[in-house]
């Protein structure tokens, strides 16, 4: 990841992770010791039902939450010795986040909107308008950039919130069902644009999702059943 990435490691690391929410009779084991390791450049899908621990997983990934058991690395450093302000900050600058409703800011414009995600991940004004114009740019969006979400189709949304997880140029993005929302065409635009990432970028990507398509579009997918890695398949980069 940025200034830390030449350590050898994987971008992320998760070890043995367990998760277990509330006591008791009335816990819930939502992981029980997922192993997997998130290389540079790789387009990786999490699949599983509804409940399997998809989005436990990812929220532990982006150190929203933290493991009942087991550790997550990042580019070799130990989130469970990281203190949260640390984990802030390496979350703000070193991943980007999407997610499958799109979270855009209504009243901003698609522009607006990516300039609000270089504000909060610390960039300073005089670089945030090339990045942000870059970013929309590398979506497709150079066009439509001054637009209000409400006037942008399903599949430009969820690209213009692609732009705003890219343009302060994290290494790692993580999705939640970033494509639950959009029929097949707009679904297939934001892999496009994920492979490109993937491709032209080096960035790591971890998705989850349903979609039985989509896994053909991915480097490798790992199923989620009952909490646990159930499988994993990949394909030559
Ligand atoms: N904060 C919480 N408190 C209690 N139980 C939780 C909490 N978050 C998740 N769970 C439980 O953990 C299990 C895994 O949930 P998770 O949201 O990770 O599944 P998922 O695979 O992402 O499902 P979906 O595809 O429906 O989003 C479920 O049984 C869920 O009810």
């Amino acid at each position: 990841m940025n200034g830390t990435g030449n350590t050898g490691a994987p971008l992320l690391e998760a070890r043995g992770v367990t998760r277990v929410f509330g006591k008791g009779n009335a816990a819930v084991v939502a992981l029980k010791g997922a192993t997997l390791s998130v290389s540079q450049g790789r387009l990786i899908a999490l699949k599983g039902r509804s409940g399997s621990g998809k989005t436990t997983l990812l929220n532990m990934m982006a150190a929203l939450d933290s493991p009942t058991e087991g550790a997550i690395f990042y580019s070799g450093r130990d989130g469970g010795k990281m203190t949260d302000r640390q984990k802030n900050e390496m979350r703000k600058r070193e991943i980007g986040l999407i997610f499958q409703s799109f979270a855009l800011v209504p009243y901003m414009t698609a522009y607006e909107n990516v300039d609000f995600g270089l504000r909060i991940a610390g960039i300073p004004a005089t670089e945030r308008k090339k990045l942000a114009e870059q970013a929309l740019a590398f979506v497709g969006l150079a066009s439509r950039m001054h637009h209000m979400p409400a006037e942008l189709s399903g599949g430009e949304q969820q690209r213009t919130a692609i732009a705003r997880a890219i343009a302060h140029k994290p290494r790692l993005i993580l999705a939640d069902e970033p494509t639950a929302e959009l029929d097949s065409r707009m679904g297939k635009q934001v892999m496009q644009v994920f492979r490109e990432l993937v491709r032209l970028e080096g960035i790591a990507i971890v998705m989850t999702t349903h979609d039985p398509h989509i896994m053909e579009l991915v480097d490798d997918v790992y199923a989620l059943e009952d909490g646990r890695i159930g499988s994993a398949s990949s394909r030559e980069a």
